[in-house]
């Protein structure tokens, strides 16, 4: 059963038609690649299915308060510490305890620092271990790993698949191999889109490998 289904979906950007006629669907524990060349509307798409802009058409079900989006921001509160953080956003989701979230993104040594005072990449490892806190089943990311290193981007695609094999679900735009093989990819380059009869779904959806 599908915890995301999209339907004929169609989103603009600044008034401009950017994608169409766009239909997938997300079961629990799989993740989907969002590809596609810059400005081909990859955080387009991903801002209407978190419900930041109306779609200009179509149709996007999922259970309610069933997501959670990390966009290109981190999302933090810069004076509060790394702990601070992490406990407010349990206070805003209603849930309780962080010590996962710090230990899945190798947080720990760094819980009592101001967000401020930190790194670019640890900036990005902060925002994304609220992302296992919201207690959210799909996650909804666009370009997760940017300023992550190579041993970072491999604790996040393991908390990913962590996440998948808790029953969670995950679409994310990114440019990166993240290493996840089993995701499949729905590759928005025009010149690339399948029609059904060439075996792709509308919206050029393709099992690939990563
Ligand atoms: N704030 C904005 N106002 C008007 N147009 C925008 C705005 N942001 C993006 N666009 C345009 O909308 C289109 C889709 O942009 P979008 O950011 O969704 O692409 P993307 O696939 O996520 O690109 P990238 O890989 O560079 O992040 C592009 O043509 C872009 O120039």
């Amino acid at each position: 059963m599908s915890m995301l289904s999209v339907e004929g979906l169609a989103v603009s950007r600044g008034g401009l038609p950017v994608l169409e006629n766009l239909s997938f669907s997300l079961d629990a524990g799989h993740a989907l690649v969002l590809r596609g060349p810059n400005g081909v509307g990859k955080t387009t798409l991903l801002r209407t299915l978190a419900g930041l802009q109306p779609s200009l058409a179509g149709t996007v079900s999922m259970p309610p308060e069933s997501m959670a989006y990390a966009a290109h921001s981190d999302g933090l509160k810069s004076t509060l510490t790394v702990r601070e953080n992490l406990g407010f956003w349990a206070s805003v989701y209603a849930t309780n305890d962080i010590e996962p979230a710090l230990e899945r993104m190798n947080l720990q040594s760094l819980e009592t620092r101001p967000a401020h005072s930190l790194s670019a990449g640890q900036k990005r490892r902060l925002g994304l271990a609220r992302l296992l806190v919201t207690g959210r089943p799909i996650w909804v990311l666009d370009e997760p790993t940017v300023s992550l290193d190579t041993a970072s981007v491999a604790l996040f695609a393991e908390a990913v698949r962590g996440h998948l094999a808790g029953g969670g679900a995950a679409l994310i735009a990114t440019h990166i191999d993240l290493g996840l093989n089993e995701a499949s990819v729905l590759d928005l380059t025009p010149f690339k889109a399948k029609t059904p009869e060439e075996g792709g779904m509308q919206g050029a959806f393709d099992e690939a490998f990563l």
